[in-house]
Formats: structure tokens, sequence, C-alpha cells
């Protein structure tokens, strides 16, 4: 692993976070600003934010489609940058999370990954400030799962309300493949959301869920039908219709609240140790080796 020389500077730095959250246990605004100019400097990709005042309805789109919209450090801050966005945003009702030619996310960008093996608690910090804003936000946020949502990709889709599938839709936390365990926060999230019995079993398996057994396990809310023109528009009817056809400002008060704040009150622990517990598998052998067999997720030809 390579050894990080660290200036004086970054040394107050480091101690000023560390005090930061042993006092105030929370991470320090300039902890993530150190850590966001180091993800910009692995560039590719980005992530875009559309925001309709009209409909009250946001687009969020990863935009890496080359790699299958695998995520770069620069995504990261992007996406942070989105989630900032809409956290100002008074107007919003609801959020679509979707990626660009046809996968929503497989997860993080392998030659990212390799560069930042010394990186993992500052990535993992990163984005579970990020994903925890992002379910926090008062808007009712959907995860469109067009193809893959594999690894860090399906670890997005927990941090949404809901998911709603295409037909050509798969989705597998296969990190325990890698050597790994959830680098942002999926764990906890998945097992609050499907209780303990089924999220140990996709987060021990591997298993690559098609539709039908995603909708059965509960991960998925909605499966779109077959032949559908346009994913995105329909995907914008199924919020419309179920979920935001009243006042936005109750809507957005029993989101934040009462919904939320219950959920939020017990997960902050369970999120810490979560973190902890990745960093010791990142740049470990298990993951150096995962890295170096080059392997291929490839879902079931039928569920
Ligand atoms: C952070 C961590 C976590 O959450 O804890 C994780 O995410 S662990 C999970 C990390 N993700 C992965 O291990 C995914 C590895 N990739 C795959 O399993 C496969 O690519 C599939 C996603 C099943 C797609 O296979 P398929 O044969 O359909 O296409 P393909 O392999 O030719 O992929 C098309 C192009 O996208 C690239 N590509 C796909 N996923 C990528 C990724 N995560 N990072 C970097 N490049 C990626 C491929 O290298 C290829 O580029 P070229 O055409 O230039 O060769």
């Amino acid at each position: 692993m390579p050894l990080r020389v660290h200036s004086m500077k970054d040394t107050l730095i480091r101690l000023y976070n560390y005090t930061c959250k042993r006092i105030f246990h929370h991470d320090s605004p300039l902890c993530l600003h150190t850590i966001r100019n180091e993800l910009l400097r692995f560039e590719g990709g980005s992530v875009d934010l559309q925001i309709d005042n009209e409909t009250g309805i946001a687009v969020m789109t990863l935009n890496n489609p080359r790699k299958m919209n695998a995520m770069t450090g620069k995504m990261m801050v992007d996406m942070s940058d989105c989630v900032h966005e809409l956290e100002q945003w008074q107007e919003g009702k609801g959020l679509i999370l979707r990626g660009e030619g046809g996968n929503l996310c497989t997860g993080g960008d392998l030659c990212f990954v390799k560069k930042a093996l010394h990186f993992g608690d500052e990535m993992a910090i990163y984005q579970h400030d990020t994903l925890t804003r992002l379910l926090n936000l008062p808007l009712i946020s959907v995860a469109l799962i067009q193809g893959h949502a594999l690894g860090g990709g399906a670890e997005l889709c927990t941090a949404c309300d809901y998911r709603v599938m295409s037909p050509g839709g798969r989705i597998g936390f296969v990190q325990i493949k890698m050597g790994l365990t959830t680098a942002w926060g999926a764990a906890t999230r998945l097992t609050k959301l499907l209780g303990r019995r089924k999220a140990l079993e996709l987060l021990c398996s591997a298993k690559i869920l098609l539709p039908s057994a995603a909708l059965v396990s509960g991960l998925v809310d909605h499966v779109l039908p077959e032949g559908c023109e346009n994913e995105l528009l329909e995907t914008q009817k199924w919020l419309l219709e179920n979920f935001i056809a009243f006042d936005a400002s109750l809507m957005r008060a029993i989101k934040s609240q009462v919904v939320h704040a219950e959920h939020a009150a017990d997960v902050a622990l369970a999120l810490e140790k979560e973190r902890k517990l990745f960093v010791q598998t990142w740049g470990g052998p298990a993951q150096l080796k995962a890295l170096a067999a080059n392997i291929k997720h490839k879902a079931p030809l039928k569920s």
C-alpha cells in the first residue's frame, strides 16, 4: 500500500477533523472539503441535474456511459453538488435518479478504484455524507434501474425512497465478490428496507436479481411494462400518480419531519460501523485478488 506523506497543513486538518468527530460526532465541512479536492483528481464523466419547477420533479443523471456510468471521483463530487442544489430547492416534490445510455451504474470506476486504494476511508466518508443527504431530501426520490445497477450502483438505489426497474434491469450487491463490504452505506439502508434475512442474503450471496425476483424480494417497487417507449416519462407518471399529486409542503413535511426523522434516529451508529468495516477490506488481499481477476458480474438468464 503506498505511503502518504503529509504536510504540516494536512496534519493539522486531520487533527481538526479527528477532534470534530470525537467531540461533535460528525464529519467536519473542512474534512469533506479536503476529500473533495482529492476526489477531483480522478476525472471522467459527470452527474447532471435538471430541475423542472412546473412538474416539481428533478432528474439527476449519471453520465459516464462508456463505462456503464461507473463512478469516478469527479462524479462523486458532482453528485454531492447536485444534492446541495436540491437541498436549496423549496418547490421540489420528486427526484428521479437515472443513468445515461441504458445502464444506471456499475459501481466504482475500476480505474479510479485501483488508484484510490490508499483513500478508502476518505471516499467512504464523502459518499456516506452525500447519500445520507440524498435520502434525507424532502422529496420523494426514485431510482430508475435500466440495465445494470451493480456494487456501488446498487448502493445508490438504496439511497432513494423507491426503485423502479425496466424489464431489462438487473441489480446486485456484488461487493463481496470483489473482496469488499459495502462502501457507501447500503448494508445499513438495505437492512432497514428489507429486514435482516433478505439483506443478509443479498449482501452475502452477491446474487444479481432480474425484475421479477427484485420485485418479489421487495427491493424494487415497480417494474415498467415491456415495450414502454419512454421509461423516464413512465417513471415520472408513476411518481406523479402515486406520491406527489397533493400539497407539496405537506408532502415534504411528512417525509422530512416524521417518516424520515424516525428512520434517521437509529441509523447513524450503524453507518459508522459499516464504514469502519469497509475500510478494513479496502485495499486488502481479497480485493486485490478480485481486481486482478477482472470479474464480469453476469446476471442469470432468468429469475
Ligand atoms: C465501490 C465498490 C462498492 O460499492 O463497494 C464497488 O462498486 S464494487 C463493484 C465494481 N464494479 C464491477 O466490478 C463491475 C465490473 N464490470 C462488469 O461486471 C461488466 O462490465 C458488466 C457490468 C457485467 C457488463 O458486462 P458486458 O460484457 O455487458 O460489457 P463490458 O464488460 O464490455 O463493459 C462495457 C465497458 O464498460 C466498462 N465498465 C463497466 N463497468 C465498469 C466499472 N465498474 N469500472 C470501469 N469500467 C467499467 C468495461 O470495462 C467496458 O469497457 P471497455 O469496452 O473499454 O473494455
